[in-house]
């Protein structure tokens, strides 16, 4: 199993070149499933979670390969399809697999899709993309662990979701696109990478508005095309947020190419707050620190406030910021998994149900730490870059689900980082 090994302490400067986002990349994919014309999406990130998705699809009988002269080109032809089934093997390692349902049971209306696994960060049902899909008319049973979806056409619906979730608003607005007659999702999420797909659905033919607010207005059609030109997939916005708080807390110069910052404005305010300096162009951030950050206090929420997938990012930099800081999580019911691994590093962090509150302290020391989640592992690896000595970050392949080669872009600014086996 790969470990990464980092020698902290060095300062960073540089530049980094961002990723396509894992989060828009993942139901865009997906999205090839509506249609019956090959199609290419750009600036498809290098990730596990990637891979996965495009084993599902070949499973389904999709062509999805990478495109050998543009290797972030994915060229997907769904034009036959061999199976409705997404089965357990392939399911139990990714929760967005369940963004098959949707598409598969709009355009060939049937879907059978194993229940994704359990995940460490909370229980994640998807309740509500199987009563939104009720309400559009389909049959659903859920049986020795598959979702088992019928409907002859899906039919327009309003559907009001309990909470506000991302990947629910994407299945959803999926099967909306081929359903008979106009679909209203209300409370759906603003997340940009929500906006993204409904944005790569419209260059395929769908009739859509409001994307990007609370209320996304669908009116169905017969059928998608391809899109006339490669769909670029937008920045990953927590890749991007991750190097800035890796900079952050080690302190260095270094500027974030190819990213947006429009979509950063939470995360941006809360580095301003701890005393980082930014300049933002159109698809750069420079970010410049020294010395330590000052601790902040956060609440993650839905877009466009805080990310609860930054939160274990800011944790790290809290802990050897100048101050006590709380920080509250109230998207995920497990999302602490970090604090007890940065905790090994000599983090003083005590946890009050949903909060954290963090003592910052001058020197974190390095120690054998284990990733237990995508975002905690990024958070050892900032804690590595800042602790004395050596941090050995254990089973990191929950980091390569969704960071495209994070080592070598923290080598390339001048980490002292490694993997080994
Ligand atoms: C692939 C992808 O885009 N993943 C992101 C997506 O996950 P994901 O789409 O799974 O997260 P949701 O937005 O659906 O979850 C929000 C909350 O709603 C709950 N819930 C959700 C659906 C449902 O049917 N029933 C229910 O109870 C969840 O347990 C959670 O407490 O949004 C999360 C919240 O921004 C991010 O952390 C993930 O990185
Ligand atoms: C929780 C995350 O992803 P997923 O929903 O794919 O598990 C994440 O990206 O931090």
């Amino acid at each position: 199993m790969d470990k990464l090994v980092i020698r902290g302490g060095r300062t960073l400067q540089g530049e980094v070149t961002i990723s396509g986002a894992k989060n828009a990349a993942l139901p865009e994919l997906c999205a090839a499933l509506l249609c019956p014309e090959a199609m290419t999406l750009a600036n498809v990130p290098r990730l596990q979670d990637v891979s996965t998705t495009l084993k599902v699809l070949r499973h389904l009988g999709v062509k999805a390969d990478r495109s050998e002269s543009q290797p972030d080109h994915v060229v997907l032809d769904a034009s036959e399809i061999t199976t409705r089934e997404a089965p357990y093997d392939l399911v139990k390692t990714m929760r967005a697999s369940i963004l098959v349902l949707g598409p598969l049971l709009a355009r060939f209306g049937e879907a059978r899709v194993s229940l994704p696994g359990g995940c460490a960060i909370g229980s994640r049902p998807v309740d509500q993309h199987i009563k939104g899909l009720q309400a559009m008319g389909a049959q659903i049973v859920v049986e020795h662990g598959y979702i088992v979806a019928r409907a002859e056409r899906l039919k327009g619906a309003r559907i009001t979701t309990d909470m506000v979730t991302v990947t629910g608003t994407e299945n959803l607005l999926m099967a909306a696109v081929l359903a008979d007659g106009e679909t209203v999702l209300e409370n759906a999420a603003q997340e940009p990478e929500v906006t993204d797909l409904a944005d790569l659905l419209v260059a395929m033919g769908a009739r859509i508005e409001g994307q990007g607010t609370h209320r996304i207005r669908i009116h169905g059609v017969d059928r998608l095309h391809a899109p006339a030109q490669p769909h670029q997939i937008i920045a990953d916005r927590i890749e991007t947020g991750t190097f800035l708080c890796a900079v952050a807390a080690a302190g260095g110069d270094v500027t974030l190419r190819r990213t947006r910052a429009d979509h950063l404005d939470a995360v941006l305010d809360k580095l301003r707050e701890a005393g980082v300096q930014l300049d933002c162009g159109p698809d750069w951030i420079r970010v410049r620190a020294s010395g330590r950050p000052r601790g902040i206090s956060l609440r993650t929420s839905e877009y466009p406030a805080f990310p609860t997938d930054m939160q274990a990012q800011f944790m790290a930099l809290n802990c050897i910021a100048q101050g006590t800081s709380r920080v509250t999580e109230t998207i995920f019911e497990n999302r602490f998994m970090h604090v007890n691994e940065l905790v090994r590093l000599g983090a003083h962090i005590a946890v009050d149900g949903h909060t954290a509150i963090v003592e910052g302290i001058e020197r974190l020391s390095g120690a054998t730490v284990m990733a237990t989640d995508l975002r905690a592992s990024a958070s050892l690896v900032i804690a590595g870059l800042v602790a004395e000595g050596e941090t050995c970050v254990d089973r990191i392949y929950h980091l390569d689900r969704g960071y495209d080669r994070m080592e070598e872009k923290l080598r390339g600014i001048g980490a002292d980082i490694e993997r080994t086996r």
